[in-house]
């Protein structure tokens, strides 16, 4: 195991710089009851600097999502009975992501058949970056195979729970005390980078693992994983237009350090704010822009 403790800020925007250079993220989530969770990560996404961000949300979270932010753009798909995102809307999801430098899927999607097709048909593409976070490892657990079929350059975001159903859906030993090797095993079986949620997030590249030390437990809020979610997608978006040639995994594995790192660090400018019972994800948001200059961005 190699402890990697170097974290990669963001380069210092060109004077020219316009919105195409910074990255166009893609946040695939919601549902009819969980319409709050792709807002929450288009919102960290924007604050955490990506260019452009686009929500494609089934259509009884299209009203909500769009009326919560004017500065993503919000595109309907076709919905079933439930309010999810239905078989036909799987093309539509696709046009969007054809767009996107990085796309982040789960927020608030629900589980079901057609969702675990959508996300088969998203891992599927090696030209797509993608960060699968909470109902998005909740089917990709159901989907055969999955490592195998993969082809696409991945970030996993499990809490200890969905680390559990994940190791189980590639039959390795899961132990909660084992942070470190269950990140990094993950890591090497799936071929993903691996964010394993909690206090003391770790981040794995294979045996490359950075362990944070920022957050607090105001951190455990509704929603605070779905900032984090939106947090990672735009931090990659801008590494990889800044850097174009090198492996997209590399990329990937220097964005989701920081972006664990400055959640944290937002996290506990939050709690300085508002104490550990009363902060909501929301205030994790709001604390961005201090985390970010204070860290020199
Ligand atoms: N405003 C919105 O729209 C919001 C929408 N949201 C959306 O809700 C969806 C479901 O996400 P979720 O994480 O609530 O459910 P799920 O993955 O089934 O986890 C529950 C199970 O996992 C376990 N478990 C959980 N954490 C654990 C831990 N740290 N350590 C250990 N175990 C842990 C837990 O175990 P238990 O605590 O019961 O022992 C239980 O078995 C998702 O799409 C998300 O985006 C939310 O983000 C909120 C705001
Ligand atoms: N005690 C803690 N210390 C530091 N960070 C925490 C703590 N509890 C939760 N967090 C952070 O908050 C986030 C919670 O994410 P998650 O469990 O996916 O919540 P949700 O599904 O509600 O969005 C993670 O990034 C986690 O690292």
């Amino acid at each position: 195991m190699n402890i990697i403790s170097n974290i990669k800020f963001l380069e210092p925007r060109v004077s020219n710089g316009y919105k195409n250079m910074y990255g166009r993220c893609l946040v695939v989530g919601g549902s009819r009851n969980m319409s709050g969770a792709p807002v929450l990560s288009g919102k960290a996404a924007l604050r955490s600097g990506a260019g452009l961000v686009e929500l494609v949300v089934p259509e009884p979270a299209y009203l909500p999502a769009s009326s919560s932010e004017p500065c993503y753009m919000v595109t309907p798909a076709d919905a079933d009975r439930t309010g999810k995102f239905s078989k036909d809307s799987v093309d539509e999801v696709l046009a969007s992501a054809e767009k996107a430098d990085v796309i982040a899927v789960g927020p608030g999607l629900g589980i079901g058949e057609n969702l675990q097709l959508l996300i088969s048909e998203l891992i599927k593409v090696p030209e797509f970056n993608i960060v699968i976070d909470a109902d998005g490892i909740n089917n990709l657990i159901h989907i055969p195979h999955w490592p195998n079929m993969a082809r696409a350059n991945i970030i996993l975001t499990p809490h200890p729970g969905e680390m559990k159903r994940l190791a189980a859906s590639i039959s390795m030993e899961y132990s909660p005390d084992e942070r470190l090797e269950n990140a990094a095993e993950l890591s090497l079986e799936s071929g993903t980078i691996v964010v394993l949620k909690g206090a003391e997030s770790v981040v794995a590249f294979g045996e490359d693992c950075y362990v944070n030390n920022t957050g607090n437990p105001g951190m455990a809020t509704g929603g605070s994983g779905d900032v984090l979610t939106g947090m990672s997608a735009a931090l990659w978006a801008q590494m990889q237009r800044n850097q174009a040639d090198e492996d997209q995994l590399r990329n990937a594995f220097d964005a989701a350090i920081l972006a664990v790192y400055l959640h944290g660090a937002a996290g506990d400018i939050a709690e300085d704010k508002c104490g550990t019972a009363a902060m909501i994800s929301s205030d994790i948001i709001e604390a961005l822009p201090q985390a970010f200059r204070t860290n020199g961005m």
